[in-house]
């Protein structure tokens, strides 16, 4: 069997059911490279490798392009595992082992988990039905800027709706997008375009390491991020949230007082690692 499996977003926010799941596979691919797991995926690493567990730590090529066949051709005799942070289908590109799989006729089983794009949306104040298309920011490649999430920002701006926003990480090579270099990216396409859907005063919820025991979110204008030093950001993944122009007005209230919202870090690693070995007892 295939089992996907999804970690949440960190130590105190991975399903105890997936949790339990993991100690139960023959051989464990932990996805290293779509996002990041908190404190760090080589804690969850250590537990499994200890516990007896064939474990790989997953980069791009190992789940990606001509590996996906060897996976799929073991999980007919073994259950394979593919962990990865967050949930596994929100913003990654399983999807294509996924369909690769039910083609070939493997039993495949996927126990989701929070995503940033739940916890996120929970924790700005804003509320679910007033969200429109989610996108990622991505960095100018060879010279080509991807004005894709303009579009879709001016596109749910003008039905009024909130964007949230990704922002690129490539872990392998410790890049994090931070809300500045996305800011500076958006108003670059307008300014090529000469339109005016981002101005300086407008709002921009910022979501930085959510869930880590560092995490925060908060609020500030698009004046004050390109202020900011770059120096000022961390190396952590960031998502940012830009609210629709007109909201409503529980909304509004909420997010006056948005530095106010909590997020309390409740297991350290040794809880992490007494439970896992209650589980796997
Ligand atoms: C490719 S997506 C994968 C999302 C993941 N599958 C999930 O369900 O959460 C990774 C992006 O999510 C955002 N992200 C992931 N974890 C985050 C966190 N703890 N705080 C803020 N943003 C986060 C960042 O924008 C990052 O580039």
């Amino acid at each position: 069997m295939l089992r996907f499996i999804g970690l949440g977003l960190s130590i105190d926010n991975i399903p105890i059911g997936n949790l339990k799941k993991l100690f139960e596979c023959q051989k464990i691919f932990i996805d290293s490279y779509t996002s990041i797991w908190f404190p760090n995926i080589d804690l969850l690493v250590d537990i499994l490798v200890k516990s007896g567990k064939s474990v790989v730590v997953a980069r791009r090529d190992d789940l990606e392009g001509s590996a996906i066949r060897r996976i799929l051709s073991e999980s007919r005799d073994y259950d394979i595992c593919i962990a990865t942070p967050g949930d596994p289908f929100i913003a990654t590109t399983h999807s294509a082992i996924l369909s690769e799989a039910l083609r070939m006729g493997i039993a495949v089983e996927i126990s989701p988990s929070s995503s940033i794009v739940n916890v996120g949306i929970s924790m700005s104040c804003l509320q679910i039905y007033r969200f429109g298309k989610i996108v990622t920011v991505v960095r100018p490649k060879n010279g080509i800027v991807y004005e894709y999430p303009f579009d879709v920002l001016k596109l749910n701006r003008e039905l009024n709706l909130h964007t949230l926003m990704l922002l690129e990480i490539d872990v392998e090579n410790n890049y994090y997008m931070n809300p500045r270099e996305a800011i500076e990216i958006l108003l670059e396409i307008q300014r090529m375009r000469g339109e005016e859907i981002l101005g300086k005063d407008d709002k921009i919820i910022v979501l930085e390491a959510l869930m880590s025991s560092s995490g925060r979110i908060y609020i500030e204008s698009v004046e004050s991020i390109l202020r900011r030093s770059p120096d000022e950001y961390r190396f952590y993944p960031y998502t940012i949230i830009i609210p629709a122009r007109v909201l409503h007005p529980i909304e509004r209230e909420c997010l006056e007082n948005i530095d106010r919202v909590l997020y309390i870090h409740s297991i350290n690693e040794k809880e992490l690692l007494n439970i896992a070995s209650y589980i796997f007892r």
